[in-house]
């Protein structure tokens, strides 16, 4: 088999780097940025010079922070027995933690802690300050890293959602604008740098008999689908704030749709993917609400730290238009929530039935399916004849796991997208104008959302987020229930 290499892979970087990391103690630092950073490192990835500084507003001291960061390592990292205990000592004798808090009057002790860290990484440092944080936090941790002067030669990285409303989206953007240049701006979506995200182009564009049936000509839907069995009591205060629809909808799941939905960009370039990217999520329709199902498990507003009366959604579904030529009269079923039924990040492009003379086919559709969970996936599934005399067709899988694409190993989207960063290269991370266009999308909902309906944990959600599909069904329940 022949084997054509597009990019040379990642690269170490030379830059001694101060790694600044806001909101260490919180979950995603826990599950995700710790842990990818670790990998960077045992990758040999990580600059030769480098340091990370968690903060928080709480005090740690560094010692609890290197227990905080092995835990982080046990439960979502190589695992204990995986740990080498020779790196680990080399990885975290670089870790500090700065507590007291960060902003524009009051810089806890990070500055001291940078001076005392930071200061045998030379003239020539980066720093990377990472906002681990809930986004009400960014303007503020922003504002503070203009006022004590931290960010001259500084990349920014912000977690999703950036922003919380169209308003919130646009203050938050001219503020960043007026403190740092774009070029110095990571606005991450880690959903854009799984692998399986970025193989639906080569999927797409290196395969004429997927990308001659890439449109409304040959299919009926699109389903984007996320339903997960994760709780939210480890990070019920950002929780509460921000709701599924907001966690996922307008964030990852609109990118994914992007991604689906894009014209052919001009080359696979970074910056011509970005541009097909911002320019169909300008051709998004604005969400109507009858278009829409917000739910909440039962027993949510039980949980430490949530109000009893809270209406906050832990389920999202939509059904998006995307009013391009290629996709005119197809809808997007967008879904995602929390405590349901199953694990999945799906992406389903659904056949229409074909025209012919075999008359009405089951009720299962020929699909092609991308898988974007863990090491993603690929699978088809066909209206297929049972072998014999008889007539009997039934729907028949073909699946390919990524992970068993030789040589079989990507890096997880953090520790890619972590490599991104230290290298400054933006192309998988989402640009203003290409978020401005999706809290438009979203603008209408947010200001009159309907009221949650509820559903039991364990369950695939309310009815009526099925209803939205339209008779087809989800997907993924279906999967499931074909075992
Ligand atoms: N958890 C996940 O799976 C993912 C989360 N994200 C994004 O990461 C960000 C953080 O989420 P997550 O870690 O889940 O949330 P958490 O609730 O766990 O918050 C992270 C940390 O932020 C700090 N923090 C909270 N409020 C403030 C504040 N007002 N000012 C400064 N710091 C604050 C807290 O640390 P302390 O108390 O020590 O100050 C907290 O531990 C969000 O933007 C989220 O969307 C993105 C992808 C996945
Ligand atoms: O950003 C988020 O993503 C995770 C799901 O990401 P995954 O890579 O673990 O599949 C989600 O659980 C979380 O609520 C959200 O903030």
């Amino acid at each position: 088999m022949q084997h054509k290499t597009l990019d040379p892979g990642p690269q170490q970087v030379a830059t001694p780097t101060a790694f600044v990391l806001f909101g260490a103690t919180g979950d995603l630092a826990r599950r995700m940025v710790l842990p990818a950073f670790y990998d960077l490192f045992c990758r040999g990835l990580t600059p030769k010079e480098w340091v990370l500084i968690g903060n928080g507003r709480g005090d740690v001291a560094h010692e609890d922070f290197r227990d905080h960061v092995h835990k982080s390592l046990v439960e979502f990292g190589p695992g204990e027995d995986k740990i080498d205990q020779g790196q680990w000592a080399e990885f975290s004798k670089r870790l500090r933690f700065a507590g007291g808090g960060f902003d524009e009057d009051d810089p806890g002790s990070l500055l001291d802690v940078i001076n005392e860290a930071a200061g045998g990484l030379g003239e020539e440092r980066q720093f990377v300050h990472y906002l681990a944080i809930p986004p009400s936090a960014f303007g503020s941790i922003a504002s503070g890293l203009a006022a004590h002067d931290l960010l001259q030669g500084s990349k920014v990285v912000f977690e999703k959602p950036y922003g919380e409303s169209l308003e919130s989206f646009g203050e938050l953007d001219q503020l960043v604008h007026s403190l740092m240049d774009e070029d110095q701006v990571f606005r991450i979506d880690h959903f854009l740098g799984k692998e399986a995200t970025q193989n639906l182009h080569m999927l797409r564009f290196g395969n004429a008999m997927i990308n001659n049936n890439w449109s409304a000509d040959a299919v009926a839907q699109v389903q984007i689908d996320a339903p997960e069995t994760l709780d939210v009591a480890q990070r019920a205060a950002f929780y509460d704030a921000t709701g599924a629809f907001k966690d996922m909808i307008v964030t990852h799941l609109f990118q994914v749709a992007a991604e689906v939905a894009m014209e052919p960009p001009a080359s696979m370039a970074a910056e011509d993917l970005q541009t097909a990217r911002e320019s169909v999520l300008g051709q998004f329709r604005p969400l109507d609400s009858s278009e829409v199902v917000l739910g909440q498990f039962d027993g949510y507003t039980e949980i430490d730290k949530i109000a009893d009366d809270s209406t906050t959604d832990t389920l999202a579904a939509v059904r998006l238009w995307v009013d391009t030529d290629r996709w005119r009269g197809v809808p997007f079923l967008l879904r995602s929530g929390k405590r349901m039924a199953g694990d999945h990040e799906l992406v389903s492009l659904i056949m229409k039935e074909p025209k012919g003379p075999l008359g009405d086919l089951p009720d299962t559709a020929a699909r092609l399916e991308i898988s974007l969970k863990g090491k993603g996936g690929i699978g088809v599934a066909l209206i297929l004849k049972h072998p014999g005399p008889g007539l009997t067709v039934s729907e028949q899988r073909i699946d390919l796991s990524l992970a068993d694409v030789d040589p079989g190993e990507g890096l997880d989207p953090y520790v890619a997208l972590l490599h991104d960063v230290l290298i400054g290269d933006r192309s998988l991370f989402t640009s203003s104008d290409g978020l401005a266009h999706a809290w438009r999308v979203a603008d209408s909902l947010l200001k009159n959302p309907p009221r949650p309906i509820s559903y039991q944990p364990g369950s695939w959600g309310p009815e009526e987020a099925t209803e939205l599909t339209g008779g087809l069904g989800w997907v993924t329940q279906r999967n499931e229930q074909a075992g």
